[in-house]
């Protein structure tokens, strides 16, 4: 039997070094200096302190929504749980199977066509061949592509590969869902059966971790809250309890 699911993160800080000006490095330096989050490291470089000291421990049975205004780490911290970045400071343990719906074009190859992408995630997510044709079935019929399937992903729409992406994403059904919020965009027909099969994926995961400005959302999907700022843990607990704390601070989203 598989070992139940678990996230340790402890004392865990991210930094990121500002070498160069391209627009998007700018506008985030423009968000950091405004939330005095700019430092120097140990070499004199210039950096972005995007977490500092995160705790966190999440079992079984724990569905996390994270909150807090814009820059306050909510995406760093769900990308360092996924593996995507790693803390200069601090310790990371997650037990269990993750699948993390992050950004709907990850892990996709643009110059193949959408049934060999389903094929190579398959293959990526270990799942036997004889499950192949199931998987690539359910997806395609899912992402209603029609005759898009067998052409290559680069001549997509950008609602196209949303749909895709979230399709292949949610054909596997992990112990551990990080969830940011990208998976709310698309198109109204489309969000209505999404939203169906990420209840479904929610429900059968062992510990969920979101991240969005949607109150509605975390007051339906979480038992849990942390409400970052400036990349710091500022609160933890129950919904009920975060939540009107959170709510009473001046807010640009909320
Ligand atoms: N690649 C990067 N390079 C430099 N700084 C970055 C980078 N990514 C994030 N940051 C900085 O790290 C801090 C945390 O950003 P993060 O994207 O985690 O915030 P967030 O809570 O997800 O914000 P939002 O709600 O706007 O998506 C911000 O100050 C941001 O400017």
């Amino acid at each position: 039997m598989a070992l139940q699911a678990r996230i340790e993160v402890e004392d865990v800080s991210v930094l990121f070094p500002l070498y160069h000006g391209s627009s998007r490095s700018l506008k985030k330096m423009v968000v950091a200096a405004a939330s005095g989050r700019l430092g120097k490291d140990q070499q004199q470089r210039v950096v972005v302190r995007a977490l500092q000291n995160v705790n966190l421990r999440l079992s079984s049975g724990d569905r996390l929504g994270l909150v807090g205004t814009n820059g306050a780490g909510k995406t760093t911290l769900l990308r360092v749980l996924a593996g995507v970045y790693e803390p200069v400071a601090g310790r990371l343990r997650v037990q269990g199977s993750l699948n993390a719906l992050l950004d709907p074009s990850l892990g996709m190859n643009a110059e193949l066509t959408g049934r060999e992408n389903i094929l190579l995630r398959g293959l990526y997510n270990g799942l036997p061949r004889s499950m192949l044709p199931r998987l690539e079935e359910d997806v395609a019929e899912f992402a209603g592509l029609a005759d898009f399937i067998d052409l290559p992903v680069r001549i997509y729409s950008a609602g196209m590969v949303i749909r895709l992406g979230f399709a292949l994403a949610t054909a596997i059904r992990p112990q551990i869902l990080l969830m940011d919020e990208w998976f709310l965009a698309g198109d109204a027909v489309f969000m209505e059966k999404a939203r169906q099969r990420l209840e479904e994926m929610v429900r059968g995961a062992e510990i969920l971790v979101l991240s969005t400005h949607q109150m509605s959302v975390v007051r339906e999907w979480c038992t849990r809250v942390v409400w970052l700022e400036q990349g710091r843990v500022r609160a933890d607990g129950a919904p009920e309890e975060v939540l009107p704390q959170y709510l009473g601070t001046p807010l640009e989203m909320a």
